[in-house]
C-alpha cells in the first residue's frame, strides 16, 4: 500500500476545511502515518456549485461509487443529517471501510448500531468532531482519563449560542443578527432551531454522558431548554447582579442515578465558564482519580472542526498502516436510572411585572413563599407599559416547586406578565 485514499462525504463549511488542512500539511501528515492520504472522491448534492477550495479529487454524486470503490478505504461524512448519512455510514461499514464523522445527530440516535457495525467489519468508527469541534474531548474521555469513574460533566458545548449570547451581552446586538451572523461565519446547523433550541448541545451531552458514565443516553433522557427567550434585558439585569447568562448542558452521576440537562443559566461572573466567549466551547469533567479538568478551544467553523476530523482520519490512517483496528468502540455497558430534571434544586432569577400598588411585594413573597420558595434578593427595575418590573433571585428550590409558585404568581391579578425564569448555577447561594 503506497497511499491511503479516502472519500468525503460533503464538501460544505467542514468539508472545504478537511481538504485545506489535508492538501496543506500534506507532507506532515504523511510523515505522522507513514504514507500519503489522498482524499480519491467527494460526494456532493450539486456538481455544478462553485467550490472556494480546489481539489484534485472527483466529484460525485452517488454513494455507490464510493462503497464500490476497493482502493477507497476511509469514509468521512461531513454531510449532516440523519437521512442518508447514517445509511451512508452503516453501509460504508458494512462493506469494511473505516468511518469518520463529524455528525451528532446520527452519533447520538444510531450510536450503537453503528458500532456494532463497526466491530462486526473490524473496523474504526470516530466522531472526534461530533462534540465540541476542534477541542479534544471524545478521545480524551475514551482514553486518558479511562481509569476514572467520571462523576461531572458540565459546559458550554454549542458554539452558535455561545457566539450569539456574548455578542447580546458585549454589544448589545439584536437576537436575529446575531444569529444571520453566525450562520454566515459556518457555526450554525442547517437548521438553527437546533442550536437557539438547545438541542444540539443536548446530542453532545447525551455523547459525552453515554462514554462518561458507559451508559446508553439518548436524546429522551435529556432535559432541553434553549436561549429562545433569553433577552438582552435579562443579560443586562443578569450583569447588574454579577451574572452571566451561558447555555450549559450538565451530565451528573450520582446514588440516585445520572441526571442529564441542557438550559441557560446565570453564571457567577467569577466562574471560568462565565469568560468562555464567542464561538468558544469549554468542557469540565470531574474523574474520581484526576479530579477536575478542563477542554477549552474553538467549538465550530471550519478550520478547527476539520482539525478534529483530520486527527480522526490519521488515526485510522496509522491503524491501517499497521494493521489493527476497532480498538475502541462502544464503552456502554451498563444501564442506570435517569434521575429526572424537576428533582434537581437550584437558585433561580425570575422577572416579572406586577402592578405598582402598596402590598404587591408582600403578596408575592407569600405566593413564593407558600410552595417553599425563599428569596435571596428583589430589585425593582423600571416602569414598563404602566407596570413594575421585578427582578428575583430565589434560595436553593426545586423546578417542582418553582413551576408550582409561578402558576400561582400567574393566577394573581397583580402580576400582569411572566418575564423570564432561569437558573442560576451558583454554589454561593444555597
Ligand atoms: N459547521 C460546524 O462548525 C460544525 C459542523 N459539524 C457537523 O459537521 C457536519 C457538516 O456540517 P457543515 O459542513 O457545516 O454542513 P454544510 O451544510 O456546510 O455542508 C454539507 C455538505 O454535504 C453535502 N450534502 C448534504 N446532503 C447531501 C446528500 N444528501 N448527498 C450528497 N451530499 C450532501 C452538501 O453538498 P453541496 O455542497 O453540493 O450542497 C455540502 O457539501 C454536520 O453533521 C454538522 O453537524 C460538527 C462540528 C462543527
Ligand atoms: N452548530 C454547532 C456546530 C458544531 O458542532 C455549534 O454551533 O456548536
Ligand atoms: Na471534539
Amino acid at each position: 500500500m503506497s497511499v491511503i485514499n479516502i472519500a468525503l462525504l460533503g464538501m460544505g463549511t467542514v468539508g472545504t476545511g478537511v481538504v485545506k488542512i489535508l492538501t496543506n500539511n500534506a507532507h506532515n501528515i504523511s510523515q505522522k502515518v507513514g504514507i500519503p492520504v489522498v482524499i480519491k472522491k467527494i460526494l456532493v448534492r450539486n456538481l455544478t456549485k462553485a467550490r472556494t477550495v480546489t481539489t484534485e479529487a472527483e466529484l460525485v454524486t452517488n454513494m455507490e461509487e464510493i462503497l464500490n470503490d476497493p482502493d477507497i478505504s476511509i469514509v468521512v461524512e461531513i454531510m449532516g443529517g440523519e437521512i442518508p448519512s447514517k445509511d451512508y455510514m452503516l453501509a460504508a461499514l458494512k462493506a469494511g471501510k473505516h468511518v469518520v464523522t463529524a455528525n451528532k445527530d446520527v452519533v447520538s440516535k444510531y450510536g450503537r448500531e453503528l458500532f456494532e457495525a463497526a466491530e462486526a467489519s473490524q473496523v474504526d468508527f470516530l466522531f472526534e468532531a461530533s462534540v465540541g469541534g476542534g477541542i479534544p474531548i471524545i478521545r480524551p474521555l475514551k482514553q486518558c482519563l479511562a481509569a476514572n469513574q467520571i462523576t461531572e460533566i458540565m459546559g458550554i458545548v454549542n458554539g452558535t449560542t455561545n457566539y450569539m449570547l456574548t455578542k447580546m451581552s458585549n454589544e448589545k446586538l439584536d437576537y436575529a443578527d446575531v444569529l444571520a451572523e453566525a450562520q454566515a461565519k459556518g457555526y450554525a446547523e442547517s437548521d438553527p432551531t437546533a442550536d437557539v433550541g438547545g438541542f444540539d448541545a443536548a446530542r453532545k451531552i447525551a455523547i459525552l454522558a453515554s462514554i462518561a458514565f458507559g451508559v446508553r443516553i439518548t436524546l429522551d433522557d435529556v432535559s432541553i431548554e434553549g436561549i429562545t427567550n433569553i433577552s438582552i434585558q435579562d443579560i443586562e439585569y443578569a450583569k447588574e447582579l454579577g451574572f452571566i447568562i451561558k447555555l450549559l448542558a450538565i451530565a451528573k452521576q450520582n446514588e440516585q442515578g445520572i441526571n442529564v440537562r441542557v438550559h441557560p443559566a446565570l453564571l457567577p461572573a467569577s466562574h471560568p465558564l462565565a469568560s468562555v466567549n464567542d464561538v468558544y466551547n469549554a468542557i469540565f469533567v470531574k474523574g474520581d482519580a484526576v479530579g477536575e479538568t478542563m477542554f477549552y478551544g474553538r467549538g465550530a467553523g471550519e478550520l478547527p472542526t476539520a482539525s478534529a476530523v483530520v486527527a480522526d482520519i490519521i488515526d485510522v490512517a496509522r491503524d491501517i498502516r499497521h494493521h489493527v483496528s476497532s480498538r475502541i468502540l462502544c464503552t456502554c455497558f451498563d444501564q442506570k436510572p435517569i434521575y429526572p430534571v424537576n428533582k434537581i434544586e437550584s437558585p433561580y432569577y425570575i422577572r416579572l411585572l406586577v402592578e405598582d400598588k402598596p402590598g404587591v411585594l408582600a403578596a408575592i413573597a407569600g405566593a413564593f413563599g407558600a410552595q417553599q420558595v425563599s428569596l435571596h434578593s428583589v430589585i425593582q427595575k423600571r416602569k414598563v407599559e404602566g407596570s413594575t418590573e421585578l427582578v428575583l433571585i430565589t434560595y436553593r428550590v426545586s423546578d417542582e416547586n418553582i413551576r408550582l409558585a409561578m402558576s400561582t404568581l400567574l393566577g394573581m391579578s397583580v402580576v400582569s406578565k411572566l418575564g423570564s425564569v432561569i437558573r442560576v448555577e451558583a454554589e454561593q447561594i444555597s
